[in-house]
């Protein structure tokens, strides 16, 4: 049987990891499994414990970390035989212990995106709330503006994606997510964007059948 490949994404908001988990997991063929994903499908179900979750999300506040592990590990459970790319999860040192008990990780990349290029992304960040698909009115436009390409419903821009609540949603990203980078540091699976650059450049030259690749930009610091 092929290695089995299991990696994470990190990054502040707007630094891409959307964007570029789903490419990437398309073009080497993994799983993706996006933590705001089951969250949304979760609020959208209806249930109490759907209700719950919302309570968090609408104000952008980290759900609590044991029902983040009862989202998440059951649905990494079930491929445990598959290679995945996990966007995310684990977002706290307590999500990362749990999911080292469950399977190790191959690698955790770091998307490092200066402040200025955080602010513009987000600003110009256009979202389809039901599903999650991200649009951005410079980088990917929609077909239609204003509009989602695949349900044509109309597309919102969230109040936290503002330049002026930009800055305690940095410094909160970086207070938590320090101890997990130093947790895969040690374990030797972290690399940062610099090298998921030079990954991805190498990508490119030896794929030129994945055509969407050659539009990526990914900006370093
Ligand atoms: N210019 C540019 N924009 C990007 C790039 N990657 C993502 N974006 C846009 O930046 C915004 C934030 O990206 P997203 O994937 O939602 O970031 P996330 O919050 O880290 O998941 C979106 O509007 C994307 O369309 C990139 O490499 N270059
Ligand atoms: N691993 C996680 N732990 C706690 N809360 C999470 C986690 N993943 C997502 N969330 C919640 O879901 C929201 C949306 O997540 P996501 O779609 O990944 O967007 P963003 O990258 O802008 O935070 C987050 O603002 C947070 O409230």
């Amino acid at each position: 049987m092929a290695k089995l490949f299991r990696a994470a994404i990190m990054g502040p908001p707007g630094s891409g990891k959307g964007t570029i988990s789903r490419r990437i997991a398309q073009s080497f063929g993994l799983q993706y499994l996006s933590s705001g994903h089951y969250l949304r499908e979760s609020i959208a179900a209806n249930t109490e414990a759907g209700a719950l979750v919302r309570t968090y999300v609408e104000r952008s506040m980290l759900v609590p970390d044991h029902v983040m592990t009862r989202l998440m590990l059951p649905r990494l459970e079930q491929l445990i035989d598959q290679s995945w790319l996990l966007d995310g999860f684990p977002r706290t040192l307590s999500q990362a212990n749990a999911m080292n008990d469950l399977c190790q990780m191959d690698m955790v990349i770091s998307l490092n995106i200066p402040f200025e290029t955080l602010k513009e992304r987000l600003s110009a960040r256009w979202v389809h709330q039901a599903s999650g698909r991200v649009y951005n009115m410079g980088f990917n436009p929609p077909r239609v503006q204003g509009k989602d390409d695949i349900t044509g419903e109309p597309l919102i821009q969230h109040d936290d994606d503002k330049p002026e609540a930009l800055m305690a949603r940095l410094r909160h990203y970086k207070d938590v997510a320090k101890p997990v980078m130093d947790l895969y540091k040690s374990v030797n699976t972290f690399i940062s964007s610099s090298i998921l650059h030079f990954i991805v450049v190498v990508f490119l030259q030896t794929a030129s059948e994945v055509s969407f690749s050659t539009k990526y930009e990914i900006r370093i610091n």
